[in-house]
């Protein structure tokens, strides 16, 4: 499977007053190409660490200390910083929950997706009739004239396929959606992932799709990745993970949450118990506590990653008994 993204073995930590936080442990992260993946896990579990890491954009005070961030064939963690540069927007880019922080209030639509494109050999014209192109891509009515409003003259939606068009002006390989959905109403969450379904058929980007909302992750992806406290317990295709879980974190979710297709929910169900301290997390599973599963033998000893479908695996000691 060729990989859009193949994230291996990356840890990330802070160094804070408490000491060493573990923010990911020995990740592994996969996005084939042209595919949506899901990212799922309750608050803290790591996501925006793990964007940031991607994006080579992680706060002072982090350390990798270990793992591969493949984009396209290229270890991002190899590049310098100004050839991480020009890959940032061309080969991987964003779009946010807010798309305000995408884009800059005080210039026109038009400006920011023509000078964007400010390294093609392309002339002001070309570039301008290309950022049109775009925005009739991402449904806006009438793009031409849209071009010169103010990100501030559009509603939340329209903001929102702006924000998608600035992203998808470069071709990049991979699009990360964090939770591009969360701050809209229920309509136009229907709308933005039509576009985005639409979109991908069409330019073939892959996409890391951030939620909360189960139900649009069941929708909109073709895989889906588990977090908690930092490491990803379980991976595998949507309908695998849906009806045949094989990490308990993954069915709790799903367990306390039997509306999930079609129910609209910003917070993931919330399950017994909270997250362990990650300065300092137990030597064996990280969701023993929490665990209904879990014996005498799950704290003490890292369960190994098993392999319980081709392209399904979960890290749990009783992953094959799960199913
Ligand atoms: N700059 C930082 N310094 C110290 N600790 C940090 C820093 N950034 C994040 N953390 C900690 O790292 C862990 C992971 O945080 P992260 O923000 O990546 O999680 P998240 O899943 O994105 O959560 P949320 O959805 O609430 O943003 C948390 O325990 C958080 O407190």
């Amino acid at each position: 499977m060729k990989a859009a993204l193949d994230i291996r073995d990356l840890s990330v930590d802070y160094h804070t007053r408490a000491g060493r936080l573990h923010a990911l442990r020995n990740v592994d992260l996969l996005v084939p190409d042209g595919e949506v993946v899901g990212l799922v896990g309750e608050s803290g579990c790591g996501k925006s660490t793990l964007i940031s890491a991607v994006l080579r954009l992680l706060a002072e005070n982090a350390e990798v200390p270990g793992g591969e961030i493949v984009l396209d064939g290229t270890d991002l963690l190899s590049l310098s910083d100004a050839e991480m540069r020009l890959r940032r927007g061309r080969d991987v880019s964003v779009v946010f929950q807010d798309p305000m922080t995408g884009l800059n209030p005080v210039l026109t639509i038009g400006r920011q997706m023509i000078d964007i494109q400010h390294r093609e050999a392309l002339s002001r014209a070309a570039r301008r009739e290309r950022a049109v192109d775009m925005l009739a891509r991402v449904r806006i009515p009438d793009p031409a004239s849209r071009m010169d409003s103010y990100p501030h003259e559009l509603s939340g939606g329209m903001r929102q396929r702006v924000a998608i068009a600035m992203a998808l002006m470069m071709n990049p390989k991979l699009l990360i959606a964090d939770e591009p959905t969360t701050a809209l109403d229920a309509t136009l969450e229907v709308q933005i992932i039509e576009l985005l379904q639409e979109l991908q058929g069409e330019i073939g980007c892959a996409i890391l799709f951030i939620s909360h909302h189960l139900g649009v992750i069941a929708e909109l992806c073709q895989r889906v990745v588990v977090m908690y406290a930092g490491s990803a317990v379980e991976e595998g295709g949507v309908r695998d993970i849906f009806h045949a879980p094989a990490h308990p974190y993954t069915k709790a979710l799903l367990d306390c949450d039997p509306g999930r297709i079609r129910e609209r929910r910003q917070t993931l169900p919330s399950i017994p118990g909270s997250l362990p301290d990650l300065t300092a997390p137990p030597p064996g599973c990280i969701f023993a506590d929490r665990c209904t599963k879990a014996d005498a033998g799950c704290g003490a000893t890292q369960p190994p990653r098993i392999d319980t479908a081709p392209g399904h695996w979960a890290t749990c000691h009783f992953a094959e008994a799960m199913r």
